[in-house]
């Protein structure tokens, strides 16, 4: 009985040095002053310390999106001793991609990203400035230019070419469309990048896409984990989840396929010296990334470290949304088959069942286009786009956004807004068709940003649209699709930084032309 009031002592004792150390935590790792602290947007309190940490569920965007209803469009979140504010509504879009968008410019990236692009010499995580923008100013003008996306058509034609025969030998049994999808992106942009060569070389080798698949996969999960030293900088040395490690030793694996061709692409170049290498030749991206290497006088230093970066957001980054987002819109199309059997229809009139896709074809698609945005509506492929981190303080919603925070524009919440859509769960491709909206890829209207929107757009763009409706056309121009017997579509969304379905979409196709000739 005599140690009952002595344990009470220990336990205020406790108590008073652990809001103590709580307090003294704050100070040291805040740089938030007193009166910035006042002017900040609401939010849940969390616990001392950890904030809002224990109580984060694995679909981020769903619960981010709750909690818009609950605190209202702006909010904030305390993730360890990080600020997180989150924006969900298109005015506040504007407010950060339009009226503020130099300052909201700059990344907030995950120290798992930072080991996955050499400490971030890519484009998507590169902090807002002359590196970042000379790289983005190569990858849009020098590789996406339209001039190269069309001299390169051939290498996109004959990677999906390859699909639709490699379909046609598998009619009428179950396919993993993510793994088809996956294997002829892969395929394409591989080709794209070391030419079509290194692609049969591969294939030869039975090295085929499906080998970078479970890289990729892993790759990503590792970036979209919760991960202790983000929220606790100060511990990020520990790395106590194993996180870094786990992704240094991926990075090697992708380095293991991309050194090889990348070092055979440099012997070829040097044996060809300049009077040999024509103005006209098609050139793929290595080559033409290489060439900017020896140039001198470009205002740019490139080097291979800076090159394997870029690389990785084409390979990594571009690759995975657009099969997710292929994978997603032939879920939401074997759910809705009448507007199916109408994309087919517009497919028939269009190309004709004597013919085969050709990009020539796709702007005259309408009801396919309205498919996939109406599919990049409900299932962006990044629901929080890539998160900002403001360069300076600023003002947004009327609160106070300190430099340094972690900042979330929740597309996914303004997509499904019943303020700015009708039936905003319903899948309805038709209000894609007015011609009275601006609502397209651009960012120009702020309630549908699937590529984002300001200077940090998609620099995919172009190829991304080209590509995603490329695959689609040509797999519903060539076969009927269905499911497999007694199955049922299956909607749900997994965790990651990409959000992909929960479950693998399998159907059976039925070739759709009627000249065998067509599938060779
Ligand atoms: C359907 C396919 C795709 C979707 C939905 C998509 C979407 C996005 C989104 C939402 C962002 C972040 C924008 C922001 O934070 O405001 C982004 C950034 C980026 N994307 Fe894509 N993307 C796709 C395909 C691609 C492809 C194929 C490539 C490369 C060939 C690519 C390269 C990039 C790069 C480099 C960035 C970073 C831009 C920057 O920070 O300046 N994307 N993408």
């Amino acid at each position: 009985m005599a140690s009952a009031p002595l344990n009470e002592l220990y336990l205020a004792a406790l108590t008073i040095s652990i809001v103590f150390l709580t307090v003294l935590w704050y100070k040291l790792t805040s740089n938030i002053s007193h009166e910035e602290e006042s002017r900040l947007p609401p939010g849940p309190r969390g616990l001392p310390i950890v904030g809002f940490l224990p109580f984060l569920r694995p679909n981020l965007h769903h619960q981010l999106t709750e909690l818009s209803q609950q605190y209202g469009p702006i909010y904030k979140l305390w993730l360890g001793s990080k600020l997180c504010v989150v924006l969900n509504s298109p005015s506040l879009a504007k407010e950060v991609v339009r009226d503020q968008d130099t300052v909201f410019a700059n990344r907030d990236p995950p120290i798992a990203g930072l080991v996955a692009t050499y400490g971030g010499l890519d484009i998507a995580f590169s902090p807002y400035g002359s590196y970042w923008r000379d790289m983005r100013k190569l990858f849009v003008r020098e590789m996406l230019s339209n001039r190269n996306l069309e001299s390169c058509y051939s290498l996109r034609r004959h990677e999906v070419r390859k699909t639709i025969r490699n379909v046609h030998t598998k009619f009428g049994n179950p396919i993993d469309i993510g793994e088809l999808a996956f294997v002829t992106e892969m395929n394409v942009v591989m080709s794209m990048i070391f030419g079509s060569k290194f692609v049969e070389d591969m294939e030869k080798h039975r090295r085929d896409g499906t080998e970078f698949r479970d890289i990729v996969i892993k790759f990503l999960q590792e970036l979209g984990k919760p991960n202790i030293s983000d929220f606790f900088p100060m511990l990020a040395r520990f790395d106590l989840q194993g996180i870094q490690k786990e992704m240094a030793s991926l990075l090697k694996s992708v380095e293991s396929i991309l050194d090889p061709a990348i070092n055979e692409r440099m012997k070829i170049l040097s044996n060809k010296r300049e009077g040999e290498i024509q103005g006209n030749e098609k050139k793929d991206f290595i080559q033409i990334l290489l060439e900017l290497m020896e140039q001198k006088d470009i205002g740019i230093s490139v080097d291979l470290v800076k090159i394997k970066a870029i690389l990785l957001d084409i390979v990594i980054g571009g690759t995975d949304s657009t099969i997710t987002t292929v994978e997603w819109v032939m879920t939401e199309l074997l759910n809705n088959p009448e507007m199916m059997s109408k994309a087919q229809q517009e497919l028939k009139d269009v190309v004709g069942m004597s013919n085969i896709v050709e990009e020539s074809h796709l702007p005259e698609l309408h009801d396919l286009d309205a498919v996939l945005k109406e599919t990049l509506r409900l299932h962006p492929a990044l629901p929080l786009l890539v998160p900002k981190r403001p360069s300076q303080s600023a003002v947004v919603g009327g609160y106070t956004i300190p430099e340094g925070t972690k900042v979330f524009l929740n597309v996914y919440a303004i997509h499904r807004d019943p303020h700015e859509w009708e039936s905003p769960l319903a899948f309805q491709p038709e209000r894609f068709l007015s011609r009275s909206t601006n609502l397209d890829f651009a960012g120009n209207n702020m309630k549908y940003l699937p590529f984002g929107s300001g200077r940090r757009i998609c620099a995919g763009l172009p190829l991304a649209e080209k590509m995603v409706m490329l695959i689609l056309a040509s797999l519903l121009h060539s076969f009927d699709w269905k499911l497999p017997e007694g199955e049922t579509v299956d909607l749900s969304e997994g965790f990651g930084l990409v959000i992909k379905k929960s479950e693998r979409l399998f159907a059976i196709p039925t070739p759709r032309l009627p000249n065998f000739e067509l599938y060779q």
